[in-house]
């Protein structure tokens, strides 16, 4: 059995607990284990992937969250660089799945969140699940 971790930015608690339900579901479904962390924000998920991933205690990785554009040009540095520091990592050989949503207002997330769906979560841990496979087969 493998073991992967949820790292969850829980900025909306109602839309990260859909996330993560559909998360838990898709690994448990194959018959994984899971272990979940919450860090303050989107920006802090890389980083906290990356600690993790040094103590060598996962197989796999799962971001959660939600990042809704506000007022100014954060949302984008949020957005990008969250989802660049994954990538960076992903290409240093961890298996990620992004499940943090980079959406325009609380409708579009709640459609995105939710597992009777479009499932986000779900999608992201068979992402995760499917870089773990490939981990495998040539690891
Ligand atoms: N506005 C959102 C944020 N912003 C916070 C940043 O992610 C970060 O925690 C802060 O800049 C301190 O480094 N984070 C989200 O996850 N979602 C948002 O909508
Ligand atoms: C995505 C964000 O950082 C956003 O929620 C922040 O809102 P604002 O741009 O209005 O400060």
């Amino acid at each position: 059995m493998a073991k992967f971790l949820i790292v969850e930015a829980r900025f909306y608690d109602h839309l990260n607990d859909q996330l993560i339900a559909g998360a838990r579901a898709a690994i448990e479904a194959v018959g994984h284990g899971h272990e979940t962390i919450t860090v303050p924000g989107a920006l802090e998920i890389p980083g906290a992937v990356a600690l993790a991933a040094e103590t060598g205690r996962y197989d796999g990785f799962v971001a959660i969250g939600v990042v809704i554009r506000g007022e100014t040009y954060h949302f984008e540095i949020v957005a990008g660089e969250s989802a660049r520091g994954l990538m960076a990592l992903s290409m240093d050989g961890l298996a990620i799945g992004n499940g943090i949503l980079t959406v325009e207002n609380e409708a579009q997330a709640q459609v995105r969140a939710d597992p009777a769906q479009k499932d986000k979560g779900g999608e992201a841990a068979k992402a995760a699940l499917a870089m773990f496979d490939l981990k495998t087969r040539w690891g």
